[in-house]
């Protein structure tokens, strides 16, 4: 079903791609920003190229988590994994019927496949105990100050407010590639290791069976190794700006088109990305080049098709 010899791309959606304008989680919302991202990732596909599609989860995993704790004394609470496989299979459906429709119009013969996918970390990975992911929605800081008080971690997130931030260890292999790379070499569109994946650990011992671990992996930095895993040419972080920033929010801000993997290191290295926003989007894109990727280019939305087709969008890293 596919072009022969399509270019395989791995496409990570922002959650600022399927929130509303103000960030609502709201399911109408949700769903219309979904339906805005599948007429882009649609035109990837049908200028020739084979789309695996990851998704973030920060919004919706939070909410999830607000709920199981507000309902803990009615209904059994669930582990933060479990939250996270409930949030690959909403967000998975709701992409699976947009993308469809919109592949449906173009007259393309590709179909959409959501896959529950688990990601390995290491159970001593210090992300355990320094909680560094943001998710859920954003609060003044009185009221953080009273989630702090009962042993929740919250973290100043600058204009928009204080957010909740959670274990987020190192995303080490991506445990149901093969499944993946087949159900793309079938010609499916496959929505995967959505949130990063739902993070398991290996106890090592023969016949035992992974365990689901409390945490949220970040969705970028598993795309790197999802994209190395499946052997893809192109990487594409898409989120809600059309380059990664020097001096970002200053009057001295300016946008980083063509990059190399050294200059983008030492932006990185002076602080110029910020930690739980756009630092693991440039380490995701730096690791996959270095692990041999052709290419990894962080931009838009609305720019991730002229990004794919030519170089000439986004900010765009390539091996030397
Ligand atoms: N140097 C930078 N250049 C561009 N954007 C930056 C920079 N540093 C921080 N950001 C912020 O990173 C945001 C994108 O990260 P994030 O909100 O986590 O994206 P997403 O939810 O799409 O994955 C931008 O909206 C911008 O506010
Ligand atoms: N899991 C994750 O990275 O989600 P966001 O991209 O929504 O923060």
């Amino acid at each position: 079903m596919t072009t022969p010899g399509a270019r395989r791309v791995v496409i990570a959606l922002g959650g600022n791609a399927m929130t509303g304008p103000d960030g609502s989680a709201a399911p109408g919302a949700q769903r219309d920003a979904i339906a805005v991202a599948a007429q882009h990732i649609a035109d990837v596909v049908a200028a020739g190229a084979e789309v695996v599609l990851t998704h973030g989860n920060g919004p919706q995993v939070g909410n999830l988590l607000v709920k199981n704790e507000m309902a803990a004394h009615v209904v059994p609470p669930v582990p933060l994994d479990w939250n996270v496989a409930q949030t690959q299979a909403t967000i998975a459906f709701t992409l699976a019927d947009e993308l469809d429709a919109a592949l449906q119009t173009r007259g393309l013969p590709q179909r959409t496949a959501g896959l529950v996918t688990r990601t390995l970390v290491d159970a001593d990975d210090p992300g355990f105990t320094d909680p560094s992911k943001p998710v859920g929605r954003f609060v003044s800081r009185e009221e953080a100050e009273r989630f702090i008080a009962l042993g929740q971690r919250w973290e100043d997130r600058g204009e928009k407010g204080w957010r909740r931030v959670v274990a987020s260890p190192e995303p080490r292999s991506v445990v149901d590639y093969p499944a993946i790379a087949a159900l793309a070499g079938a010609g499916f569109v496959v929505v995967c290791a959505g949130g990063g994946g739902i993070p398991v650990v290996d106890d090592g011992r023969d016949g035992q069976a992974l365990r689901g671990v409390e945490a949220v992996i970040d969705k970028d930095l598993t795309a790197a190794i999802l994209a190395h895993e499946l052997g893809a040419d192109t990487l594409v972080i898409a989120t809600d700006v059309p380059n990664v920033m020097v001096d970002f929010g200053t009057p001295t801000q300016r946008p980083l088109g063509r990059v190399t993997a050294t200059e983008l290191r030492e932006h990185a290295a002076a602080g110029q990305f910020a930690r739980g926003s756009m630092g693991p989007k440039v380490e995701a894109a730096l690791r996959f080049v270095d692990s041999g990727g052709t290419r990894s280019v962080i931009t838009s939305l609305e720019h991730i098709a002229d990004a794919v087709a030519a170089d000439d969008a986004g900010t765009v890293l390539t091996a030397r």
